[in-house]
C-alpha cells in the first residue's frame, strides 16, 4: 500500500465532520472517493497533507510509505508535498497569480523544492509543457490568456514535476465544460500510465468512475459506507446509499454490466 488511512476523523468545534475514516490506496492505482457534496471528501483529502483550515482537528494516522504524515512538523510535510505527494485542485485559476507568467510558476515551484540549476529549471519545464500536451510558447504567457483546459493542463504538468507517487486529484473536472474535462481526465490517465503514480480522485461523477477507477470508496456524510472494487460495486452495490447514488446516475441507471461499458469506451 501506498497510502492507508486509518481511523481518521476531523472535527471542528462544533461537529465532528469526517468520522472515523480508514482506506487504503495501493501501488499504481486509480482510487476514487465518490459521494455527495459536503460528506468530506476533500476535508479528507486535505488531512493527507496536513492542509486543513486552522479551525478543524485531525486524529488517527495518515501512513504514507509506512511514515505517518500527520505525526509530521509542517516543515517535514512541506518536503514531501510535491515531491511525493502532490494536488490539483477544482480551482484551477486560485492556483495561479495573476501577474505571473507560467513559466514563473514553474520557477518558483522548483526553486521552493530546491532545483537550483537555471537551466535544469527551464529543461524540466518545457519537457513538463509538452508531457500535456501544450505549446512551448505558453511559457511566456500570463494565467488569463489561458483557457481554463490549458491552465488545468498546467496544473497537471506542475503537480507531475517531481514525480510525486501519489496525486490528489479534487473534482478536477468540474470547472470545465465537459469536452475539456474528459481531455483532462484522458491526459491523466496516459501520465499515470507514463509515471506509475498513484492517484486518488474525488468526484461526483459516476461516469469517471466507471472509466478510470480501480477501486472505490463511498462517502455520506463524513462515514465511508462502502468501498471495494469498481466492478463489484458497479454492478453489485451492497449499501442503500450507493445503490441511490448509482441510480440517480443517468448513464449508469441502465444495468450493463459496468464491465461492459468499459469496453465500449475504451
Ligand atoms: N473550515 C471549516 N470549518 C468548519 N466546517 C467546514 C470547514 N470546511 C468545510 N467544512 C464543512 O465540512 C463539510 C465537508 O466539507 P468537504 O468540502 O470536505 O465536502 P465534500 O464532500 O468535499 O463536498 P464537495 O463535493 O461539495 O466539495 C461541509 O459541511 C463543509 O461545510
Amino acid at each position: 500500500m501506498i497510502l492507508s488511512i486509518e481511523q481518521v476523523s476531523i472535527s471542528s468545534r462544533e461537529k465532528k465532520i469526517v468520522d472515523n475514516v480508514s482506506l487504503s490506496i495501493r501501488e499504481g492505482e486509480w482510487y476514487a472517493l465518490v459521494g455527495q457534496s459536503g460528506s468530506g471528501k476533500s476535508l479528507l483529502s486535505q488531512a493527507i497533507g496536513q492542509m486543513l483550515p486552522p479551525n478543524l482537528q485531525v486524529e488517527g494516522n495518515v501512513f504514507f510509505r509506512g511514515q505517518d504524515l500527520l505525526a509530521l512538523s509542517p516543515k517535514q510535510v512541506r518536503t514531501i508535498r510535491g515531491q511525493k505527494l502532490s494536488y490539483i485542485f477544482q480551482d484551477y485559476q486560485g492556483s495561479f497569480t495573476p501577474f505571473r507568467t507560467i513559466g514563473q510558476h514553474f520557477e518558483e515551484y522548483q526553486k521552493a523544492h530546491g532545483i537550483l540549476a537555471a537551466k535544469t529549471r527551464k529543461i524540466k519545464a518545457m519537457d513538463a509543457l509538452e508531457s500535456v500536451g501544450l505549446d512551448e510558447t505558453l511559457y511566456n504567457r500570463y494565467p488569463f490568456q489561458l483557457s481554463g483546459g490549458q491552465l488545468q493542463r498546467v496544473s497537471i504538468a506542475l503537480a507531475l514535476l517531481l514525480s510525486p507517487d501519489l496525486l490528489i486529484a479534487d473534482e478536477v473536472t468540474t470547472a470545465l465544460d465537459s469536452v475539456s474535462g474528459h481531455k483532462i481526465l484522458e491526459l491523466l490517465a496516459k501520465r499515470q500510465k507514463e509515471t506509475g503514480c498513484s492517484i486518488l480522485f474525488i468526484t461526483h461523477d459516476w461516469r469517471h468512475v466507471r472509466r478510470y477507477a480501480t477501486r472505490l470508496a463511498v462517502m455520506k456524510e463524513g462515514k465511508i459506507v462502502e468501498s471495494g472494487g469498481k466492478h463489484r460495486i458497479l454492478d453489485h452495490p451492497q449499501h442503500e446509499y450507493t445503490k441511490q447514488l448509482i441510480q440517480a446516475a443517468p448513464t449508469l441507471g441502465h444495468g450493463l454490466p459496468s464491465g461492459l461499458q468499459e469496453v465500449e469506451n475504451r
